[in-house]
């Protein structure tokens, strides 16, 4: 198995938690005789600083010219007023644009390991597994026109009958693996854009007979992700719905440094953390790298297809939680925790021990 990944640690804590994520696939490349060559490129504040612009073409060459690509993250706070093209969060999105992916998978799960740490009761989130599939390159984050003018400032919410088939056919596929149950998330009774959402993904799920669809208004829906998560299987929804709703459904894992993203559907996939440059914390070597290694575990899964060595970075990390360690996002304030190195390099180890002795019982 040979890869081409472009990694872009970007900005903040994005660096931070790619280096551990790379570190858990060198490990699993070590085991397995794969060759993975990994190439890093700049992505954000840091290529606006380096390059002048948050997308350099060698950036975007390097990304078309790999099998996939991971990013941490990206923004900083000295370009909060800056115009949309000196910002970092626009060199993502039109990374987004290139590449192509449409469906961005956020899974979302109440580890049992962790049940200190979620703030809702045990008996609510034990047991929680949901796939939230996101439209990721419509809606307002791309609509035109768009701009400030005098004291005018303009956003267009835009959807597709083809835009939103492709997503949906993602996500029946997805229930189809699963437990079978998609609730779709709009806000139809008020925008246009989610009345066609309903109509259409009431018709693709004409296609998928052995899945319940549910619809549901992004409003309440939102307190009864929090309520009653084990509810849910896969929700689909549009692009801000779908950022919104998966950062409020951190809290049923207990961090937002524990979510994982895939983005499928176009030329060269995209494997991100869910959460942000976390500039609170940069450069202090306490984020959590587990939303960044899930990640890498779904690369395995969606782009190199290979299904048990994504699961072997899904049990390393299990493991590693189990065994106690705790970055500072998941700890108590005043208790002892573990930094980004320490949970990285435990489930570096453990997925080499698993990989290990997993060949020593097949090759018996
Ligand atoms: N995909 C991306 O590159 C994204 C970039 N951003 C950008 O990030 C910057 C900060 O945005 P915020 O709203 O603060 O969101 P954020 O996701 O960066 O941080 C929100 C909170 O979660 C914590 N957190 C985030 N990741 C963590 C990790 N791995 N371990 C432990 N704690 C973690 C942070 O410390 C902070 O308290 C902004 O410039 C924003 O535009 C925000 C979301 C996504
Ligand atoms: C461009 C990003 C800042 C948007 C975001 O928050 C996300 O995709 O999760
Ligand atoms: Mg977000």
């Amino acid at each position: 198995m040979k890869l081409k990944i472009a990694v872009l640690g970007g900005d903040g804590v994005g660096p931070e938690v790619t280096a551990e994520a790379v570190r858990v696939l060198r490990a699993i490349a070590n085991v397995n005789g794969y060759e993975f060559q990994f190439t890093e490129a700049e992505v954000g504040g840091v290529a606006i600083r380096k390059h002048g612009s948050p997308l350099p073409e060698k950036t975007l060459h390097t990304c078309l010219e790999s099998d996939a690509v991971l990013l941490g993250a990206v923004g900083h706070p000295e370009f909060d007023s800056m115009p949309r093209d000196k910002k970092p969060e626009t060199g993502l999105l039109a990374l987004r644009q290139a590449l192509g992916g449409f469906a961005n998978l956020r899974p979302v799960q109440a580890y049992a390991a962790l049940s200190d740490s979620s703030p809702i009761k045990q008996e609510l989130v034990f047991g929680a597994d949901v796939m939230i599939v996101r439209e990721l390159l419509g809606g307002l984050y791309f609509g035109e026109p768009r701009g400030i003018k005098d004291d005018t400032a303009t956003n267009t919410m835009s959807y597709s009958r083809y835009e939103i088939e492709r997503v949906a056919h993602i996500a029946f596929q997805q229930a189809r693996n699963r437990r079978k149950k998609v609730t779709s998330v709009d806000k139809a009774n008020v925008l246009e854009c989610s009345q066609l959402w309903r109509l259409v993904v009431t018709e693709v799920a004409k296609q998928y007979s052995d899945v319940k669809l549910e619809h549901a208004y992004v409003d309440s829906f939102a307190m009864r992700l929090i309520q009653a998560p084990t509810a849910f299987d896969v929700v689909l929804t549009e692009n801000l719905f779908g950022d919104i709703l998966s950062d409020e459904a951190a809290v049923i894992g207990g961090s937002l440094g524990l979510l994982a993203s895939a983005t499928i559907g176009g030329e060269v996939d995209l494997y991100e953390p869910v959460h942000g440059s976390a500039p609170d914390i940069a450069g202090k070597g306490i984020a959590n790298p587990v939303g960044a290694i899930n990640s890498v575990a779904m690369l395995l899964r969606h782009t190199a297809k290979l299904e048990q060595d994504a699961r072997l970075i899904e049990s390393a990390v299990n493991a590693v939680l189990l065994d106690g360690y705790r970055t500072k996002d998941l700890v108590p304030s005043a208790r002892k925790f573990n930094t980004t190195a320490e949970v990285g390099s435990a489930i570096e180890r453990q997925c080499a021990d698993m990989a290990i002795s997993h060949y020593a019982y097949h090759a018996v």
